[in-house]
């Protein structure tokens, strides 16, 4: 009945990673037993996106939103593809007009995990060991917890990353344990970081499902993957970001859990150089999320705002004369 409404294999978008392609095969598997399909009812489509070809790039230069995800909204919008997949920290948090996030799958590991050459645990590196990252909250988390680690910037997919580390390029790195697990490379995590210090990315850990609004046989297909408690999570941390993203250049983090009816987000925001952390926990209704994900996100904003406040009291420049 689905494929009649189709006529034709239902095609999933995707990035041309190992790890997008992991994702992508996930959401086929579990579509086709959904459904009652066979896998052959599903064609995965790699598309190479802007944030793949400049892969050698730290991606704060970048400076464009959707790196990872422009090339397969534009085909969603020709209908040329059916549905994308993405790790939804990557997605955009305004979506181009006419697409959406039509469902979220259950949450995997949120953590960040340290995976080091000589197996040291993080409390436990050597003053002086060089960590590689590309993600500007990783590097100023670690600048707060550990000013004595030598940071420097590391792109490129996760194997390559692995790679480095082993090689001795870098004596650590830290990447997010969801990763590790969807290859199946859980084994090399020297140790899963605690969310308390190592607050995860907003929506690090899901894959979502983006559609085009309109394409209602594909978001009845694809609303059977939804995982109501992640979604709700997801949507609060996105909330959380989208305020900050649009009025400070900080590294952000937020993580919401679900109980019954209740959310409970938890948010930080960092300067670059790990100084200034300001960090909010707000609770309330599920029905509600985005609403959460907001406040949290203004009284981030007026608690930074106090404190320039604050700093400017204490300059001399702004003692009257
Ligand atoms: N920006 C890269 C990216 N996007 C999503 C994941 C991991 C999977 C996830 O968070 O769901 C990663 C790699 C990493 O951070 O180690």
């Amino acid at each position: 009945m689905i494929k009649e409404k189709f006529g034709r294999r239902i095609r999933i978008g995707t990035r041309a990673s190992p790890l997008a392609i992991a994702q992508a095969s996930e959401v086929a598997a579990r579509l086709a037993s959904c459904h009652g399909l066979s896998i052959e009812s599903f064609e995965i489509v790699r598309l190479t996106t802007k944030g793949d070809r400049l892969n050698e790039r730290p991606l704060p230069d970048l400076g464009v939103k959707g790196l990872f995800t422009q090339e397969l909204e534009e085909r969603l919008l020709t209908g040329e593809l059916d549905l994308a997949v993405h790790s939804c920290k990557d997605v955009a948090t305004i979506l181009p007009e006419g697409l959406h996030i039509s469902a979220v799958l259950p949450r995997e590991d949120v953590r960040d995990a340290l995976v080091s050459r000589s197996g040291a645990l993080f409390w436990d590196l050597p003053s002086g060991a060089v960590v590689g990252t590309s993600s500007v909250r990783r590097a100023a988390l670690l600048a707060m917890h550990r000013p004595d680690l030598v940071v420097i910037p590391f792109r490129g997919l996760v194997g390559t990353r692995l790679q480095k580390v082993s090689e001795g390029i870098v004596d650590a790195t830290l990447l997010a344990k969801a990763g590790l697990n969807r290859l199946e490379l859980a084994g090399v995590a020297t140790e899963v970081l605690d969310t308390r210090q190592f607050p995860p990315a907003p929506a690090q850990g899901a894959i979502c499902i983006e559609s085009a609004k309109e394409n209602s046989i594909v978001s009845d297909l694809v609303s059977a993957l939804d995982d109501a408690a992640t979604a709700d999570a997801v949507r609060c941390e996105r909330a959380f970001l989208r305020v900050l993203d649009g009025s400070c250049r900080t590294p952000i983090a937020a993580y919401a859990t679900c109980h019954g009816s209740e959310v409970i987000l938890r948010g930080m925001t960092i300067e670059a150089d790990g100084s200034n952390p300001v960090r909010v926990v707000v609770r309330g209704a599920r029905s509600a999320t985005e609403q959460i994900g907001l406040s949290a996100a203004n009284c981030v904003l007026s608690r930074r705002a106090g404190r320039q406040i604050e700093e400017a009291a204490l300059c001399p420049h702004f003692q009257g004369n």
